[in-house]
């Protein structure tokens, strides 16, 4: 089922929570609503479930003009961010009530209820737990049974509103692995709203990346974080390093620190990098004269990751080499170094 959304916005009082904005999913599509506290995600999300209407702009499923049709007869799953699971019925009763909820005539029989739950119950590997009680689960196992009971009515479109996260890390890594192996088998179409970079870049086909009530970027994930559109889109998916400077003959200078670049009409007297767009030397290099002090060392995973400070820096930077890089440079706290950008990132002055 594709999804349009067109000049939909959304006052509250003298807040703009959306501008007019529009926005067309593809039938089977997973799209992430992305962006900072406040800028409309929630409210975009319920617009299209129908949990909230729309000062303007219409919603569309497929051929079907939803704008005014009422939550209950938009056939879409929700998974929200507190369980909300029922704490009286077992996992089963959970997972079978949009079906027993049914008027009778849709209803399917017990027989099929039953088979349909099971199937559900298996597929996010809580069959073994079909009797228990909500509060005998961990939050990650409780959130698969919203996911099952969301999809138990076979809906059409599955909206999700950060529904991952209550939980620590790792179990969020396993439950994204689940929703999108769901979302495969099932071919619905998902919505989700995150303030997590990673879980959107992660999880979606495309990322919407929103501010102010605005759409900012819509992209695939691997083409927005390369080509972000704006400064706000660069800034907000990952940790980015600034410097800031005056044009002069061809270089950006900040005290003794300098960088190649050329003056450009409406650029920014700025260029950005992000950790793993710099190289740690232990002499000045042409194209950049960028001393610094090691602050920090700490080993991340496959990286080694740097805080450096200079007098030029407004805030410090975050460095990240290998690790056979790092032995080989032998640094240590405290240690003096240079930096050598590999790619600059310029905007235009906002
Ligand atoms: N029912 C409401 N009454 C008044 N203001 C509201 C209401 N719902 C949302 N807003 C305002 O609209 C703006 C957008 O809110 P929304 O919840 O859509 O943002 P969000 O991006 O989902 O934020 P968060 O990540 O914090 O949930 C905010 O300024 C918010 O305060």
């Amino acid at each position: 089922m594709s999804i349009r959304v067109h000049n939909v916005s959304r006052r509250f009082g003298a807040t703009t929570a959306l501008e007019p904005l529009s926005l067309d999913i593809a039938a089977g599509e997973m799209v992430g609503l992305l962006g900072p506290s406040g800028s409309g995600k929630t409210t975009l999300l319920r617009i299209i479930a129908g949990l909230e209407t729309p000062d303007s702009g219409t919603i569309h499923f497929g051929d079907r003009d939803v704008t005014r049709v009422h939550v209950r007869k938009r056939r879409v799953g929700f998974v929200f961010q507190h369980y909300a699971l029922f704490h009286h019925m077992s996992v089963f009763e959970n997972v079978a009530f949009g079906l027993r909820a049914r008027p009778a005539a849709e209803r399917p029989d017990n027989d099929e209820i039953k088979r349909r739950v099971r199937h559900l119950l298996e597929r996010v590997k809580l069959d073994s737990m079909a009797e228990r009680l909500p509060a005998q689960l961990s939050g990650g196992q409780q959130q698969r049974v919203a996911l099952a009971r969301a999809l138990a009515v076979e809906p059409e479109v599955l909206l999700l509103d950060e529904p991952f996260g209550a939980l620590d890390t790792r179990v969020r890594v396993e439950l994204r692995r689940w929703l999108r192996h769901l979302h495969e088998e099932f071919g619905f179409t998902s919505v989700f709203v995150t303030h997590d970079q990673e879980e959107a870049l992660e999880l979606s086909d495309r990322v919407v990346v929103m501010s102010d009530g605005r759409i900012e970027q819509v992209e695939a994930p691997a083409t927005l974080y390369r080509s972000p559109a704006n400064r706000f889109v660069f800034s907000f998916l990952g940790e980015t390093n600034r410097f800031e400077g005056e044009f002069h003959h061809g270089r950006l200078v900040n005290g003794e620190a300098w960088i190649s670049v050329d003056a450009r009409p409406g650029a920014a007297d700025e260029v950005l990098m992000r950790p793993h767009e710099l190289v740690v030397t232990t002499e000045p290099d042409e194209m950049a004269h960028l001393p610094a002090r090691v602050d920090a060392i700490s080993p991340v995973g496959s990286d080694v990751r740097l805080e450096l400070s200079a007098e030029w820096m407004r805030h410090p930077w975050q460095v990240s080499l290998a690790h056979h890089e790092h032995e080989r440079l032998g640094l240590e706290r405290g240690s003096h170094c240079w930096l050598r950008p590999t790619r600059l990132h310029r905007f235009e002055r906002s």
